[in-house]
């Protein structure tokens, strides 16, 4: 087992907790949160703050995992953490379907159930959360998070840090630019370009936005 040390400790590294106890192949050796709901999250200790990194790697601990759910801090935290020379395993839960032809990136996760299809990409942070779908040739941007119960068609492109609500669908072929926010239910079926905010079926821009 490969001691492995997350960084967060909410409701999403709850998560990440049991998937990586359920995958099996690493050690968690504690959890790094500036402000932790409790001093023990699912019976791991909290260690400190990311002040505690560089005492963790000097002790020859050399793999971090960033389970934090918003994207642009996720990304910060990684790009520390790639700094600072910690490897960021790709994770995933033994009942997702990965396509031996997808290509899974550092720090990346895919939840229970999910589905990350032929020839699919989910780049470096991502998170295909539970029971999403990213069907054949979907490209998933660095830090973007596809909330549970997604269906993205074939085709589909995002980009980085863009969020997409808990059972958006995507009709094929459609390109979602970064730092974009589609809300619950919605339904993608034209471009959205860099920085929008999305509602509705079919999606439009939210007022004022
Ligand atoms: C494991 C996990 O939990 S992963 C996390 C999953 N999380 C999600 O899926 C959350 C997705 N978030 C949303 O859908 C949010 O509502 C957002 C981001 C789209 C908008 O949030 P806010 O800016 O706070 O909008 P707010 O709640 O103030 O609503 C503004 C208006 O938009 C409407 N609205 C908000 N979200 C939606 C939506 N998804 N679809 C349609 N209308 C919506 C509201 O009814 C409101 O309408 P009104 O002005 O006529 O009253």
């Amino acid at each position: 087992m490969i001691p492995l040390v997350i960084i967060g400790a909410g409701g999403h590294a709850r998560v990440v907790i049991e998937l990586v106890r359920a995958a099996g192949r690493f050690n968690i050796v504690g959890l790094l949160d500036p402000a932790p709901p409790s001093d023990r999250i699912l019976g791991v200790k909290v260690l400190g703050d990311d002040g505690a990194l560089a005492d963790l790697r000097a002790n020859g601990i050399s793999h971090a995992f960033v389970a934090l759910g918003a994207n642009a801090v996720r990304q910060r935290v990684a790009n520390r953490l790639a700094e600072m020379d910690f490897t960021r395993p790709c994770l995933a839960h033994p009942s997702a379907e990965i396509s031996p032809s997808a290509e899974r990136r550092a720090g990346s996760l895919v939840m229970a159930r999910a589905v990350l299809g032929t020839e699919a990409l989910l780049d470096e942070d991502a998170i295909l959360n539970t029971g999403a779908v990213a069907d054949h040739d979907v490209r998933l941007g660095a830090c973007c998070h596809v909330a549970p119960g997604c269906a993205l068609a074939g085709g589909v492109v995002v980009g980085a840090r863009s969020f997409l609500g808990v059972g958006t669908s995507v009709r094929p072929e459609i390109r979602i630019g970064s730092d974009v926010v589609v809300g619950a239910g919605a339904a993608v079926v034209s471009d959205l370009s860099d920085g929008i905010r999305a509602i509705g079926v079919p999606a439009k821009p939210m007022k004022g936005v």
